[in-house]
């Protein structure tokens, strides 16, 4: 019998400050293990790297929905997504009974690595490179939690964007995309769900302001998985426990991207 394609859960940091919520994706995602389903979890934690920077006086400014990253700010973005945001999420997955192993992006050969921009910084922009760890991690039951921290091959740290990073890993491990944010998908001006954008219709929403941030990013990075592996990419809702359900009986949840 065939197994059905790895689950790519892709959080978004504020899910880190709030207990219940955790508390409710570990659930779900032990549910779902338990049933055979493999499950990676990505996460990012961009709240979390605001705190930090700002407790250690330095200033944050983003570039299109991405972090301009600065040698000196390496060490507590790596600290604040590589350790804390991660060991957060372990420690919930262990609550929840689920086995997890805690990585980035820069381990077991996963991923190449190259700065994606001079003006950005030390931020990265990944491709597959071998799948070999992570299916071994998969094939034991086990649940990879993977931060957006990669390595290039130079040796710099790099910063990558978490909704890059999972897209990245969909595809190295040829899974299923969901893209988990505070919102229960893309909205429209008035603040409605979309169910279901296509190309076309992403620009004209980005050209208008209605999609921008981290929002442009994550669409356009759920495009970008979906026209590669011809399937949509939903972007739905850690915060909405009904979405949460359905999707553990593998339903669709909020905005599919179209291919
Ligand atoms: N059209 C839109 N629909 C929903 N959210 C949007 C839209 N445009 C911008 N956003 C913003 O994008 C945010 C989600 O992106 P981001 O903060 O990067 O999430 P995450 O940290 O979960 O990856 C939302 O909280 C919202 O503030
Ligand atoms: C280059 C870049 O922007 N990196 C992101 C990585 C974390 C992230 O993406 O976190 P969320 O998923 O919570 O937004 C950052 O520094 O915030």
């Amino acid at each position: 019998m065939a197994t059905k394609p790895v689950l790519v859960l892709k959080v978004g940091g504020a899910l880190l400050q709030c207990e219940m919520g955790m508390a409710r994706l570990m659930t779900a995602a032990a549910e779902m293990i338990a049933a055979g389903q493999q499950v990676l979890l990505v996460h990012g934690g961009g709240c979390l790297v605001d705190e930090q920077l700002t407790a250690n006086g330095k200033e944050t400014i983003k570039l299109d929905g991405l972090r301009v990253t600065p040698e000196d700010q390496i060490p507590i973005i790596v600290g604040a997504l590589a350790g804390t945001s991660n060991k957060i999420l372990q420690a919930a997955a262990a609550k929840a009974g689920i086995v997890s192993v805690g990585m980035s992006l820069g381990d077991g050969n996963m991923v190449t690595a190259k700065i994606k921009d001079e003006r950005l910084g030390l931020v990265g922009e990944v491709e597959p490179k071998d799948a070999t760890y992570l299916n071994f991690i998969l094939s034991q039951g086990w649940m990879p939690i993977c931060s957006s921290i990669a390595i290039s091959s130079q040796g710099d740290m790099l910063n990558v964007n978490a909704d890059q990073a999972a897209t990245t890993l969909a595809k190295l491990v040829n899974g299923t995309l969901v893209l988990l944010s505070d919102v229960s998908g893309v909205l429209d001006g008035k603040g409605q769900l979309i169910s279901s954008l296509n190309k076309s219709e992403i620009e004209y929403l980005v050209a208008q302001g209605v999609i921008e941030k981290g929002m442009k990013v994550k669409v356009e990075a759920a495009l970008e998985v979906a026209q590669w592996m011809g399937k949509p990419v939903q972007v739905a809702s850690w915060r909405d426990a009904e979405q949460l359900k359905t999707l553990v009986k593998g339903g669709s949840v909020g905005t599919q991207i179209q291919p």
